[in-house]
C-alpha cells in the first residue's frame, strides 16, 4: 500500500480521512482539512463543481499521490482497486491477461473468467482490448478490479466517455456488483442523476472540504420520482445550478431500480 502519513487505524471505517490538505502552488489549497468516513460497503458518490479537488481527493485515497504527506491522516484498506474513465487496459495483452494482470495465485486464471463472465464478457477471454467496444473495455476494468476482491473501490468518472445507453446498463451492472462483494466505493462523477441512482451517500465537494453530504434514502431510484427530482434539484443548487427540469426530462421513463439489479 502507498504511504499514508497519519494513518489511523480504525477497521471499522472503510475510508477515514481527518484533516486532508493538498496544494499546488501557493495560491491557495485545492483540499483544505477535508475529513471524510466511509462504512465498510458502503456507496458514495462525490460530486463538485470542475476543479474542486474530487479527482485530487481520489488520487489521495489511491496513493497515487507521494507528495500528499504529512497533510493530513488517510486511512484506507490494503486491497483497493482504482477505475478510471479510460479503461487503462494494456493494448499489447488479451482481455483476461489484463484482469488477472500482476496476479501470481495458481487459480488466478479461473478467478479472471469468473470475473469476466460477472461483468458479462464471458467467451472474450482472448480478445485483443482494440477489439472491444468502449462499454465492454470498462466491464473489462471492472473485472480487473474485482477479482483482486477490494475493500474499497475507487472510480473516477467511469462512465463519463460512454453513451447513455451504454451507462445505464453499466449502472445496473455496478450496482449488483457491489451488491455482490460489497466494497466500499467512492465514486467521482459530474453526473447528478448518476450519483442519486448508485449511491448510499452523496457528497458534495466545495472549497476543498465536504460542503454537503447527503444519504439517498429513496425506495425507488426513477427519476420520474418526485422525491428523486427533489434531491437532484437540492444537490444541483449545491452546485450552484438551476434546476429547470420540473417537466421530467426525456430518459425519466427509465427505471432505475436497485431490485432490477439484482
Ligand atoms: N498535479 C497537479 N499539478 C498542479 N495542479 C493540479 C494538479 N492536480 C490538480 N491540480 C489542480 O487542482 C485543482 C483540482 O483538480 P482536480 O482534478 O482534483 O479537480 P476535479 O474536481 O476532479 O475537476 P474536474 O471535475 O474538472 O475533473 C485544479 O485547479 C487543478 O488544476
Amino acid at each position: 500500500m502507498a504511504t499514508h502519513p497519519g494513518r489511523l487505524t480504525d477497521r471499522t471505517a472503510a475510508v477515514r480521512v481527518r484533516g486532508l490538505h493538498r496544494s499546488f502552488s501557493r495560491a491557495g489549497g485545492v483540499l483544505n482539512g477535508l475529513d471524510l468516513d466511509i462504512a465498510p460497503g458502503e456507496f458514495v458518490a462525490l460530486i463538485g463543481r470542475s476543479g474542486s479537488g474530487k479527482s485530487t481527493l481520489l488520487r489521495a485515497l489511491a496513493g497515487l499521490d507521494r507528495d500528499v504527506a504529512g497533510h493530513g491522516a488517510v486511512d484506507v484498506p490494503d486491497k483497493v482497486s482504482v477505475v478510471f474513465q479510460d479503461s487503462r487496459l494494456l493494448p499489447w495483452k488479451r482481455v483476461l491477461d489484463n484482469v488477472t494482470f500482476g496476479l501470481r495465485d495458481k487459480d488466478a486464471a479461473q478467478r479472471g473468467q469468473v470475473a469476466l463472465a460477472e461483468v458479462g464478457l464471458e467467451g472474450r477471454e482472448k480478445a485483443w482490448p482494440h477489439e472491444l467496444s468502449g462499454g465492454e473495455q470498462q466491464r473489462a476494468a471492472l473485472a480487473r478490479s474485482l477479482v483482486r476482491d477490494p475493500e474499497l473501490l475507487l472510480a473516477d468518472e467511469p462512465f463519463g466517455a460512454l453513451d447513455a445507453l451504454t451507462r445505464i446498463r453499466m449502472h445496473v451492472l455496478l450496482r449488483k456488483l457491489c451488491e455482490a462483494h460489497q466494497p466500499a466505493v467512492l465514486l467521482v462523477t459530474h453526473d447528478v442523476d448518476e450519483a442519486i441512482v448508485l449511491a448510499d451517500r452523496v457528497i458534495v465537494l466545495d472549497d476543498g472540504v465536504v460542503a454537503r453530504d447527503l444519504r439517498v434514502d429513496l425506495d425507488r431510484r426513477s427519476q420520474a420520482d418526485p422525491e428523486f427530482a427533489a434531491l437532484r434539484a437540492q444537490l444541483l443548487a449545491e452546485l450552484g445550478v438551476e434546476d429547470d427540469s420540473a417537466p421530467a426530462p426525456r430518459h425519466a421513463h427509465t427505471r432505475y431500480d436497485r431490485k432490477a439489479a439484482s
